[in-house]
């Protein structure tokens, strides 16, 4: 008999043993109705709380991806001996078909979250907890998972069709036919609303090509090219508009639910129509976890604990404010008082700690672990060896051939490095002295580095 959680849209089978808080269901304090009648999560099919509209595990299939972690920590070194923790005790979970957001005030561990699920954590750091995949310890192998980094890494010469195209043919597989490739690349690319730039280049500092927002939307498409099943995205929104914001989040979430991609995105200012896209949210100031759960049922956690969201203000952007304590001001609370930002953390993240959406969660990760998902595959690209060399053979031909850098460049440089070695033995004469200064000439160390 599938569990209804108040906090997901998921439900799963329970026939693998009783896990803790078994007897919990649906908290009347924290669960709404859905009263949207047009609201982007309706017209996304996104709904909370209905029987028909719960994702199950039979429903993304056995190739959905389950991600949960467990009490995770993460330190790095602080000054002698010492560590400083940036995360502190996270606890949570992500499903195939569904978007969770990971939101918080800057530098409260947003990326560092992401970067812990996705194995990518530097080397100075130290983790400490469980983070399972399908409910086992298993790396997470290229070609299953994908992530789009914070900082836009693109080939400035190339334009976004060949961009996006040369990444179709690295990582898809021999099978597809070229012309199966083109129309993938194409189809993404459309997707996230590029189609008037498909032939423009996407430059760099010497050439403006492409805007801030395009790029990032350019790296979307190059990562998502494969539909992974488990998709990581740092800020994918940052630097573009409002309803470009949107209608890519949208995409985004049309894309995990048709595909039962998992996605895990960080986001840092998500507009009120964006906000209702997202399934999960993971709410963190300074490491901690202030909610996790529902994202339509944070505005009511909030609000029972006092700090209800002001009428006509964008529930996100209530929720960081009030859980920014950057600029030490006060935060306004429901009865007209106000309180520290420190306390009013302090009192959220207590009360999350203690609540039944907490114990949720917590239950929520024991089925999920009990799930035993299997092992992935090692999948890598998926493009043969030979494929790959050829079509890297020919972008980096592309790319030296219009980088002026590159290669006109470096030509002249040569060409100039020619003339002055030249010209200090020109005319030197054949005498024996002369003979021996061009000797000397050729063997001095710096006329070697140089010539080399
Ligand atoms: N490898 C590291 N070594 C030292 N400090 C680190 C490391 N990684 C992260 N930090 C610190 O941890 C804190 C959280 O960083 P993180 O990048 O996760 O924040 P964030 O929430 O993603 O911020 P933003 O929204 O501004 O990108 C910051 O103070 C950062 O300086």
């Amino acid at each position: 008999m599938g569990r209804l959680f108040p906090f997901s849209v998921a439900s799963i089978s329970d026939n693998t043993g009783r896990p803790p808080h078994s007897d919990i269901h649906e908290p009347p304090s924290l669960r709404i109705e859905s009263n949207l009648i047009t609201s982007p999560r309706t017209e996304l099919g996104l709904q909370h709380n209905g029987a028909e509209n719960c994702i199950t595990c039979n429903d993304v299939g056995l190739n959905g991806v389950f991600l949960t972690w467990k009490d995770l920590w993460v330190t790095v070194a602080d000054g002698e001996n010492g560590r400083r923790a940036i995360l502190q005790g996270l606890t949570g979970y992500a499903q195939p078909g569904e978007l969770l957001a990971i939101m918080g005030p800057s530098g409260c561990g947003k990326s560092t979250l992401l970067d812990a699920l996705a194995g990518r954590l530097g080397s100075n750091t130290r983790q400490s907890g469980e983070i399972l995949v399908n409910g086992s310890k298993q790396r997470l192998t290229f070609g299953t998972s994908a992530y789009v980094t914070q900082d836009d890494t693109l080939m400035t010469t190339l334009t976004v069709r060949e961009a996006v195209y040369y990444s179709a043919q690295l990582q898809l597989p021999d099978s597809m036919s070229r012309s199966e490739k083109k129309e993938r690349a194409e189809m993404t690319i459309r997707e996230m609303g590029l189609q008037d730039a498909m032939n423009t280049r996407i430059g760099g500092w010497s050439v403006k090509g492409l805007s801030g927002g395009q790029k990032r939307r350019v790296s979307i498409c190059i990562e998502i090219l494969t539909r992974p099943r488990l998709l990581f995205m740092d800020e994918p929104t940052s630097g573009l508009d409002s309803a470009a914001s949107y209608h890519v989040m949208s995409r985004i979430v049309k894309l995990a639910r048709h595909d039962g991609i998992n996605v895990i995105a960080s986001i840092h200012q998500p507009s009120s129509e964006v906000f209702e896209v997202f399934h999960n949210l993971c709410l963190l100031s300074s490491g901690k976890t202030v909610y996790f759960g529902s994202a339509s049922m944070a505005k009511e956690f909030f609000d029972s604990n006092g700090f209800p969201c002001p009428a006509l203000r964008n529930p996100s952007d209530h929720y960081l404010r009030t859980i920014n304590k950057d600029f030490d001001s006060d935060t306004e609370q429901g009865h007209g008082g106000t309180t520290s930002t420190e306390e009013a953390i302090n009192t959220l993240i207590k009360s999350y700690k203690s609540s039944e959406t907490c114990q949720q969660v917590q239950s929520r990760v024991y089925e999920i672990c009990q799930l035993k998902g299997g092992l992935l595959e090692k999948k890598g690209s998926q493009a043969s060896f030979i494929t790959q060399c050829l079509v890297l053979t020919r972008r980096s031909s592309v790319n030296m051939y219009r980088d002026l850098g590159y290669y006109w460049l470096r030509l002249a440089i040569y060409i100039a490095l020619c003339l002055c070695v030249g010209t200090i033995f020109y005319d030197i004469g054949s005498s024996y002295g002369s003979i021996q200064v061009t000797q000397q000439g050729w063997t001095n160390p710096f006329m070697s580095y140089k010539l080399y």
